[in-house]
């Protein structure tokens, strides 16, 4: 049996532009996915998924010919349970060149799901180092990173930059800009995260950005304009310009919400944020609901995200600089 954990991570520049060759500095933070893998018998596998639901969730599937799993709850939750199971632990056979290997897999998560803060990629990433070190392989971080990518790239049909598995597999500040992915120097900083509750579909939103920069020029010109604005974050990243980075943070936000991925509640904890003196905030990830990120040493944003209603959780998160690792 091997355990394994890869982080979650916030967005200070760059999400959806990445998509079409802009760079990206997401960086990883202190909330873990944790896949516990057990190989079995037959060619089965039997994923138990803790925080899918309130009650957790565990369906069982697989073999020839066997198909479909034969279980009485919703279809969207099946999938949601296996597809970046599946994906991962066809990447770990692969791997370990082990094609008809079953498994007993267990999910925790401590970061929400759909919400932004890359649960799909760290569950990716931790699956995959998992189940190829219960099969024997020792894969290294890149490795995982590469494997990661074709896994998520298959689940979201080819709608998927390296940006969110990169930086989960190694962890700490990452610049991501079309197949070159590196660590970046990056000072302590101050992440106060709030969750509206909801989710947005990864999907439909990188669909949805697409659709309006092929019909509208002012939608191609503003993704150029955020690969301009990243690349002066790098700088103020590399010179620990706080203030710096909160403003280039909230420029980004602005030009996210002009490609129409913000939202209600997105964006009133973005200005609650700010009203409570945060050097910067902007939504984080793909949008339409989940999390925002602020930059504030202080506790203000923290408090004044707890009584914004509308905002249903708000944790600080630290840079985490470990990537995938087994537990
Ligand atoms: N705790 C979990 N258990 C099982 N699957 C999970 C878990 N967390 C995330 N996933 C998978 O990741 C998907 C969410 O990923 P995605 O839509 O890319 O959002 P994000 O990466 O912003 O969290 C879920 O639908 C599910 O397939
Ligand atoms: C919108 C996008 O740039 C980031 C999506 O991040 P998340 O899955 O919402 O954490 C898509 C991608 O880079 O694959």
């Amino acid at each position: 049996m091997v355990t394994a954990s890869a982080p979650g991570k916030v967005y200070l520049f760059g999400e959806h532009a990445v998509v079409y060759g802009e760079p990206a500095v997401p960086c990883a933070i202190d909330r873990r996915a944790r896949v516990t893998v057990e190989r079995r018998a037959d060619d089965h596998l039997r994923v138990h998924a803790e925080d899918l639901s309130l009650d957790g969730f565990t369906v069982e599937y697989g073999g020839t010919a066997s198909g479909d799993p034969d279980v009485d709850v919703p279809q969207s939750l099946v999938e949601a349970a296996t597809g970046y199971v599946d994906a991962a632990v066809e990447q770990a056979r692969e791997a370990a060149d082990a094609p008809d290997a079953g498994f007993d897999i267990t999910i925790e998560s401590e970061i929400p799901l759909g919400a932004g803060l890359g649960s799909s990629a760290a569950v990716t990433a931790a699956g995959i180092y998992a189940a190829a070190e219960e099969l024997g392989a020792d894969l290294s971080t890149d490795e995982v990173a590469e494997r990661a990518y074709s896994a998520e790239l298959a689940v979201q049909e080819g709608n998927a930059s390296r940006a969110d598995t990169f930086c989960s597999a190694t962890g700490g500040a990452v610049r991501v800009e079309g197949d070159d992915c590196r660590s970046l120097d990056a000072p302590d900083l101050p992440f106060v995260v709030g969750f509206d509750g909801g989710a947005g579909d990864t999907g439909a939103l990188v669909a949805g950005v697409r659709e309006l920069k092929n019909s509208y020029d002012f939608a191609a010109d503003t993704v150029a304009a955020v690969g301009d604005l990243v690349r002066s974050g790098e700088a103020a990243l590399a010179a620990g310009d706080l203030a710096e980075l909160g403003e280039l943070m909230n420029f980004n936000h602005g030009l996210l919400s002009a490609l129409g991925v913000s939202s209600r509640s997105l964006d009133a904890m973005v200005w609650a944020a700010r009203d409570a003196g945060a050097l910067g905030a902007k939504l984080t990830g793909a949008g339409g609901g989940g999390c925002v990120v602020a930059l504030d040493e202080t506790e203000e944003t923290e408090t004044a995200l707890r009584y914004l209603p509308g905002c249903e959780e708000t944790f600080r998160a630290e840079l985490d600089t470990e990537g995938v690792r087994v537990e």
